[in-house]
């Protein structure tokens, strides 16, 4: 029986991991699970699941629902998710929003934990240190984004010096069929509403201004060990081939599937195994499959986290840092849609960077450029 624990429980990741843990009792347990402050959430999933422990956001959730559920320990802020990370589980699935997923992820990984990784700013932020530690620890780091865990099966048995390229489907998200002149206009609303996948709020506007596929290349750079120019992005509306792989004797392999991410949590779970899943992809009715090259004059935040990972150093974390504070302001209402290029660009001008910085650098500029301080 293989021990489990989710950072990020009430997710749309997390919720479905939880179905999956359900889905194969005999195979998996679940140890303990965090969450934010979604509670009436978190009580959906305790009405069929007993973690041991439970992490909360805030002190009051934690006081409350430990009268409630006596049987399971509460624990509450940054030391809660550092307490599931510590606990006693074989895996780890980071399904957490955001950077701050960074250091319960390393903490795992110095306790010998394997990495289900849903949370790729853990890896943009500081994919070096992150993949420093696996190896020293041993650890294995499994993808549980669609796309690299696509990249992940079509490399199975291959040989990296091979390796052409990796091409990184994109679906264009909410606003593809617009120009940029449109762009002005456009609300929240429309940006959530995604094409293919239903995802988390913050995501969904990664996939609409297509920083979603800028910080997924930075991901596959640490991931495959590959240098940046050895990963291409290629617009694919039907999100039905989830990426590919093309070899030096010009092969290309793909990875297909219907939008659903309990595919590739169950990859991660079970690996080096396959299990049996329902929803199989319909090949009858599966009509069309489009491909467009990529047009970086329109998706200018694609660029930008390419000339991030060029410029290295403290850079990727600053770009992604300034992404996550501008996505906030703008699910909040407080600015446009076309704002968040510009607040990222803006911040990403200023920056001076730091070559080869250390685990604190990253954490000090990660919380300077998250927030109004800088
Ligand atoms: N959704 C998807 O299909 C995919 C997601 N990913 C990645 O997986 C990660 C999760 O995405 P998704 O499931 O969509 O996100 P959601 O917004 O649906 O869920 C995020 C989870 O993290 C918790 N959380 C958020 N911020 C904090 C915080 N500061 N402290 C503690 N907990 C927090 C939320 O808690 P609560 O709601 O209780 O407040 C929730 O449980 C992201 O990194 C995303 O890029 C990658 C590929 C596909
Ligand atoms: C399900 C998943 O992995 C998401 O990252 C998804 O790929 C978003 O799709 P686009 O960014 O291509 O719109
Ligand atoms: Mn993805």
């Amino acid at each position: 029986m293989k021990k489990i624990s989710i950072l990020g429980a009430t997710g749309s990741i997390g919720t479905q991991a939880i179905e999956v843990l359900k889905d194969n009792p005999d195979r998996f347990e679940l140890e303990s699970l965090s969450i934010g402050r979604n509670v009436d959430g978190l009580r959906e999933i305790l009405a069929s699941v007993t973690p041991k422990m439970v992490s909360v956001m805030d002190e009051a959730d934690r006081k409350a629902l430990q009268s409630e559920y006596p049987s399971i320990e509460f624990i509450s802020g940054e030391e809660g998710l550092l307490a599931v990370a510590g606990d006693d589980s074989d895996m780890l699935l980071t399904a957490i929003m955001g950077s701050v997923g960074l250091g319960p992820t390393l903490k795992a990984i110095k306790m010998g934990k394997d990495i289900a990784l849903a949370n790729k700013e853990t890896l943009v932020a500081a994919g070096e240190i992150v993949m420093q530690e696996a190896k020293a620890h041993n650890v294995d780091i499994l993808p549980v984004d669609s796309e690299h865990s696509a990249i992940f099966q079509c490399l199975r048995g291959e040989s990296p010096s091979e390796i052409k390229r990796l091409i990184i489907t994109a679906s264009g998200g909410s606003f593809r069929d617009l120009s940029r002149d449109q762009l002005d206009e456009v609300t929240l609303a429309d940006a959530l509403n995604h094409p293919n996948w239903a995802m988390g709020k913050k995501i969904t506007i990664d996939s609409a201004t297509m920083m979603n596929k800028g910080l997924e290349v930075i991901e596959a750079k640490w991931l495959f060990d590959l240098d940046i120019d050895k990963i291409s992005t290629l617009l694919h509306r039907e999100s039905t081939i989830h990426s590919m792989v093309e070899f030096v004797d010009n092969s290309i392999i793909a990875q297909l599937g219907n939008s659903d991410m309990k595919g590739p949590i169950q990859f991660a779970f079970s690996y080096p195994e396959r299990l049996p899943m329902d929803n199989p992809l319909d090949l009858d009715t599966l009509t069309q499959l489009n491909f467009k090259p990529m047009d970086f004059d329109r998706f200018r935040m694609l660029k930008l986290a390419y000339e991030a990972v060029e410029i290295g150093g403290t850079m990727p974390a600053v770009m992604n840092a300034s992404n996550e504070y501008a996505v906030d302001r703008f699910l909040k209402g407080e600015i446009s849609f076309l704002d968040i290029e510009k607040i990222v660009e803006l911040r990403m001008n200023e920056h001076k960077v730091i070559d080869e910085p250390d685990l604190e650098t990253i954490l000090y500029y990660d919380e300077i450029f998250k927030s109004d301080m800088r």
